[in-house]
């Protein structure tokens, strides 16, 4: 849009309220009202906190990054507002009313049944595999990082971790720790920070296990793992630890209710052998029959 090439300008940018922080700064959701007489929109705005300078140069390629995602199922870009003569700069963006999944899911548990669940976790499905076609690999794929646009629509939220995997090699090494979410990561990024389509369709069978967890914080993937690691509490390390249970099997338990289909996709992404998990495209199609078959069933 010509708002995108003109940016925002932050004087006609109205604060309403905080949406939500992060470890880089907080989302507020503001009005952009250019005419100042109330017939703005509301959009939601990034702000960096002011630290190191590391961090707007992180900043500087998320925005590169979702400037060119063009995706129903990811969280529009709507462009950039300087401030502070240039110095410092926000990230203009879609706002979506329903908010989190997490959130929404605890909130709304009656409305959402597992064809909704199966219907969500397509779109997520579709999200990645987009990104994927552009050789991004997301690397912080969890619930807390969906955004519901409506009652029958989400999208990828948060694109913080994204890197691009050089065309050269098949995955992306890190190398600064940063925040890690652990336990959404795969067995190689926990232990040789090795990041790949095929480490997101790990954390994508963790956020599916949200989804069929209604994100009921008594089955937070971090507190069904702490379980079971405090259990055996001898490496000092938590991700040693974590690395040890996943390559002795141990995995998340099916979710209450959970379709024994849907738990058996959920184990696939689980294969401790990357090159074992199915596909982001595959996952498509097998959600797909299982909708199928839903519909059916449910028709009795
Ligand atoms: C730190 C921010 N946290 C939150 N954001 C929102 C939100 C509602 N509506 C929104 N519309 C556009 C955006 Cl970008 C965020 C929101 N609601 C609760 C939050 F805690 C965030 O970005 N979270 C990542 C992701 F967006 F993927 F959920």
């Amino acid at each position: 849009s010509q708002q995108e090439q003109a940016g925002f300008e932050e004087r006609h940018l109205r604060y309403i309220s905080l949406l939500g922080k992060g470890n880089f700064g907080s989302v507020e959701l503001c009005c952009y009202d250019p005419l100042g007489d109330n017939t703005g929109e509301l959009v939601a705005v990034k702000k960096l906190q002011p630290s190191k300078q590391s961090s707007m140069d992180d900043f500087k390629k998320e925005v590169k990054t979702l400037s060119v995602l063009h995706s129903e199922y990811i969280v529009k870009y709507k462009g950039v507002c300087y401030s502070m003569g240039r110095l410092s700069m926000s990230l203009v963006m879609e706002y979506l009313p329903y908010g989190s999944l997490i959130g929404y899911l605890e909130n709304n548990r009656h409305k959402v049944n597992t064809r909704r669940m199966l219907l969500f976790a397509s779109q997520i499905c579709k999200g990645m595999e987009y990104l994927q076609s552009l050789r991004f690999v997301h690397r912080d794929l969890a619930a807390r990082n969906i955004l519901v646009a409506s009652e029958s629509l989400v999208k990828i939220g948060d694109f913080g971790l994204t890197k691009i995997i050089p065309c050269n090699k098949e995955y992306y090494r890190v190398t600064q720790p940063g925040e890690s979410p652990i336990f959404w990561y795969a067995p190689e990024s926990i232990t040789e920070s090795r990041f790949s389509h095929e480490s997101d369709v790990w954390s994508f069978g963790v956020v599916l296990h949200e989804l069929f967890s209604y994100c009921d914080i008594n089955s937070n993937p971090k507190r069904l793992f702490m379980q079971e690691i405090g259990h055996n509490m001898q490496t000092p390390s938590i991700s040693l630890h974590l690395a040890n249970i996943l390559k002795n099997n141990w995995r998340l338990p099916a979710p209450p209710d959970c379709p024994p289909k849907v738990y058996g996709m959920m184990k696939e992404c689980w294969q401790y052998n990357f090159t074992e998990r199915p596909c982001f495209s595959l996952l498509g199609n097998q959600i797909e029959v299982i909708m199928q078959d839903e519909r059916d069933n449910f028709k009795g």
